[in-house]
């Protein structure tokens, strides 16, 4: 890798920012996933931790896939620049820190061996994660003695076995895990699939045991909007700091990490004793109100405003019509389906709309659009039952978001393993799990333009329970509805279509 002369790094460090090195604290963390999230909220947070002398710990960071940031994270002595902008309590927030939490990345690909010494290391302490939602997954696979499994579960249930081994079933050897991955009840899935390949790859009984009950799975919620890796201002950037910084990420003042752990793990990881938004206790509210009224709201305007002409979600809420569709959906259609206290309801539909319009984070649908028939399922699927089964009729907007999903991933054609769609001269990636990518690219290869056509294209799509889990096309109305609407996106155009939409729906 080309190394530039003004790059960030420890070197580079002492004589550009100011900064506390931490320098000789243990490793007590192995993190899988190197992503701009973890980097501008988990380590932010440790990082902060370590500056007021309450965790006193470092973190090596993992790369769970073969490709990844690790070279580029090992280059820069584990230094990156977090660049928090936005609106705080009224207030600008404008602030670059350097973080200095991370000691060095692994590749488990070329370094197995490394990571199974770290992982009999007894300063380790937690293993926390992110590795999208497509990484806590169970995946058959083979374990083979001083071979890099595939899945993250895999990796993690060799080297807990690896550990377990090494300190002889010990209970005071067990580890906590917090995953951040945007699933229901992380920690858990997380510890079945552990359990099931100890299981299938004939580990003792014993390591089941020591599983079961001398290790914690934590399940959490994490919160904070983060646009990543400023593409589009890397000069700027570049003047501010006055040093390159290939890691930059960028992310909102707002953070809040929800975390259903015991007591002891709270004060081993003391993020609220750093004055961190960080919640210990039941997920569940936190979980339903966030996922429904913001990552929701996002997933609309991934699909129906990226085809309606706007490219952030800042432009989209500046956007008369655009903006009209989304509080739409999120006041009248998925509010009343989350089932917590109104006044706090309000507070956090009133936040999650000054969010949304934080002018310093250029947050880009098509970022957002990444696997979206995957986040409209777990993200929209169950407000569009709950009000159905509430008001006896459709959610309206929520119907159409539906119809635009599927315009969204109509192709033009194909690149690799993914979808290539179009918006105006433009192309874009579509990019989902493989059975979203094949029922779509089937249904829309057999369109042919006919009214027709598009009820049995909306038909087919509904229909796949593989995709759904279920057959969409008995929830009553929608398979009509949801036909209705893709016909005028198709004939109309998708900005003339939701200006109808709104026109529609405030006239009722
Ligand atoms: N960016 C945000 O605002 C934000 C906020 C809250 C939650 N999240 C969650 O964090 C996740 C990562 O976001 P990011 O912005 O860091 O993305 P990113 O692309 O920077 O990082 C993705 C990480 O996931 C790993 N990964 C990707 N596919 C994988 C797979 N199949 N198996 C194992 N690991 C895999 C990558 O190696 C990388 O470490 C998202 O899926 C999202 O649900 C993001
Ligand atoms: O990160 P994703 O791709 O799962 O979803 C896109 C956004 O909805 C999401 O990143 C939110 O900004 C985030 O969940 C806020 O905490």
């Amino acid at each position: 890798m080309l190394k530039l002369n003004n790059q960030l790094n420890k070197e580079l460090l002492g004589a550009h920012v100011t900064f506390e090195t931490q320098e000789n604290l243990p490793e007590k963390v192995i993190q899988f996933g190197e992503g701009n999230f973890l980097r501008a909220f988990v380590n932010w947070m440790i990082h902060e931790m370590n500056k007021q002398g309450l965790f006193n710990g470092k973190v090596a960071v993992v790369q769970p896939i073969e490709q990844g940031l690790i070279p580029m994270i090992n280059e820069q002595d584990g230094l990156y620049t977090v660049v928090m902008r936005g609106i705080e309590n009224g207030q600008t927030v404008e602030k670059n820190e350097v973080v200095s939490c991370i000691s060095r990345g692994i590749n488990p690909y070329t370094d197995w061996n490394e990571l199974l010494k770290l992982a009999a290391s007894k300063d380790i302490k937690f293993v926390i994660s992110n590795t999208t939602e497509a990484g806590i997954a169970y995946l058959e696979e083979e374990y083979v003695e001083g071979k890099t499994p595939t899945s993250f579960p895999a990796k993690l249930t060799a080297l807990l076995y690896h550990r377990f081994t090494h300190f002889n079933a010990s209970p005071e050897s067990g580890l906590a895990m917090i995953p951040c991955e945007l699933i229901e009840e992380n920690g858990k899935k997380l510890k079945e699939i552990v359990l099931k390949l100890a299981a299938e790859w004939e580990f003792p009984s014993e390591f089941s045991e020591w599983v079961e009950n001398h290790n914690h799975f934590c399940s959490t919620l994490v919160d904070r909007i983060v646009t990543g890796y400023p593409r589009d201002a890397v000069e700027e950037f570049r003047q501010l700091l006055g040093y390159e910084d290939n890691l930059i990420t960028v992310g909102e003042p707002f953070h809040l990490w929800a975390i259903d752990a015991p007591q002891e793990i709270a004060e081993q990881i003391p993020f609220d004793k750093a004055g961190l938004n960080v919640k210990w206790g039941d997920i569940t509210p936190f979980r339903n109100v966030k996922v429904r009224l913001l990552n929701g709201p996002h997933t609309m305007m991934s699909s129906v405003c990226y085809l309606a002409g706007a490219d952030t979600v800042q432009q989209v809420m500046e956007d008369e019509t655009l903006s009209k569709f989304i509080k739409e959906g999120m006041l009248n259609e998925i509010y009343p389906t989350v089932d917590i206290a109104d006044v706090e309801k309000k507070n956090f539909v009133e936040s999650v709309t000054e969010r949304f319009l934080n002018p310093y984070n250029k947050h880009y649908l098509k970022d957002i659009a990444l696997s979206n028939v995957y986040k409209f399922k777990s993200r929209l699927i169950p407000s569009l039952l709950d009000y159905t089964a509430q008001k006896s009729a459709l959610p309206q907007t929520i119907t159409f978001a539906l119809a635009g999903l599927l315009a969204f991933n109509r192709p033009v054609r194909t690149e690799g393993n993914d979808l290539v769609g179009k918006r105006g001269d433009t192309e874009y990636a579509i990019r989902d799990n493989q059975e979203a990518i094949r029922a779509l690219n089937e249904a829309w290869s057999k369109f042919d333009g006919s009214s027709e056509a598009v009820t049995a294209l909306v038909k087919e799509v509904l229909g796949n329970t593989e995709v759904w889990g279920q057959d969409l096309n008995e929830v009553q109305d929608l398979t009509a509805t949801v036909s209705a609407y893709l016909s005028d996106i198709l004939e109309l155009g998708m900005k003339a279509s939701v200006e109808k939409l709104v026109s529609e729906v405030s006239a009722v």
